[in-house]
């Protein structure tokens, strides 16, 4: 009898998926992993399949991976410094080394390897890949009140992305493989430049019409100094509480390339949790949405309805 049940409910979680498959069929989704949400093996694995259960049902998954904990393990295991300016980290020439290494390399090709063990078919690249990302140096400014020009911060090779090519993108989505993008950019000269994967993922979300851009973190969404879920918030009041100091550190540039996203053709934004196993799933097979929804209008939270 028990398993009776068990199998009607299973059957209603798939009937439940119908209408989002249809609404999502042939549709881009941008993934933004974040590092922080790379917690364990067992969630890594589950983010895959995920992956991989989207592309299998002909939605078109794009992944763009972050990093930023494993750079700093790798930084403090050769005795480099990690040092952030507004949630961005100071890169200098060696720092860009093992950007290149931590992110091109290990991080990125663990996430294809999980991909294609489980049925996958991944390709990692970098920006600098057929000169996919182009980018240019990133300007860090700084005013207090009582000053009366801004100062300019050189936080080194940290860059902004300037265009996106996207054919090889969808090049690779065509031949039916899963793009998997470290947000690293290159300048006409050659110049490498590391560059936050919250902006890499709106800019190219942006650039590919993606209906969605799902950005997994390792918080519930966007949180108030107590902790709650913040709802029903349009830019100017997110502005507010970057200069309060509730949105901070790595949120900044997580909510503005939202922001950024959504007022430039993406249909929704959506900061969720990625500590949540198949995240991915519920938000977007299920009518359990969870997270922080980002629109044109407004933020809002979703929580057991889909954005
Ligand atoms: N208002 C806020 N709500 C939620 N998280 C916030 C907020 N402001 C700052 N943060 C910080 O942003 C972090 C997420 O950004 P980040 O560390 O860059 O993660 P990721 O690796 O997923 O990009 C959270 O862990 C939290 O410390
Ligand atoms: C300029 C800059 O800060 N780049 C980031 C790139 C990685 C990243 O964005 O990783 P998460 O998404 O895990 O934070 C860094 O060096 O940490």
């Amino acid at each position: 009898m028990t398993e009776k049940v068990n199998f009607q409910d299973r059957a209603l979680v798939l009937t439940e998926a119908l209408p989002y498959l249809q609404q999502y069929a042939g549709k881009t989704i941008v993934v933004k992993y974040g590092g922080n949400a790379m917690e364990n093996d067992e969630l890594k694995r589950s983010f895959a399949r995920s992956v991989v259960l989207l592309k299998a049902v002909g939605i078109n998954p794009v992944v763009v991976h972050g990093g930023g904990p494993q750079i700093g393990e790798m930084l403090n295991r050769l005795n480099l410094e990690s040092r952030f300016v507004q949630g961005m980290r100071v890169t200098d020439s060696s720092t860009m080394d093992v950007v290149q290494m931590v992110l091109g390399g290990l991080v990125n090709k663990e996430i294809v390897s999980l991909i294609n063990s489980n049925g996958g078919r991944a390709v990692g690249i970098t920006g600098k890949d057929g000169r996919f990302i182009r980018a240019k140096r990133l300007k860090v400014t700084h005013k207090t009140p009582e000053m009366t020009v801004p100062e300019i911060i050189d936080i080194g090779q940290v860059g902004e992305v300037e265009s996106v090519d996207t054919s090889i993108v969808e090049m690779l989505q065509h031949s039916d493989f899963i793009p998997v993008i470290a947000p690293i950019g290159v300048d006409d000269a050659g110049v490498s430049y590391n560059i936050n994967a919250d902006l890499v993922a709106g800019k190219l979300a942006e650039a590919l019409k993606a209906e969605k851009l799902l950005l997994l973190t390792n918080t519930q969404g966007l949180l108030s100094k107590d902790g709650e879920l913040l709802t029903g918030l349009n830019a100017e009041q997110v502005q507010a509480l970057i200069n309060d100091g509730t949105i901070y550190g790595g949120m900044l540039p997580k909510i503005q390339c939202a922001l950024s996203a959504v007022g430039n053709g993406v249909n929704t934004a959506l900061i969720i949790d990625g500590r949540v196993p198949h995240a991915l799933l519920l938000e977007l097979l299920t009518d359990q949405g969870v997270g922080t929804l980002i629109t044109g209008e407004h933020v809002e939270t979703v929580s057991g309805c889909n954005g």
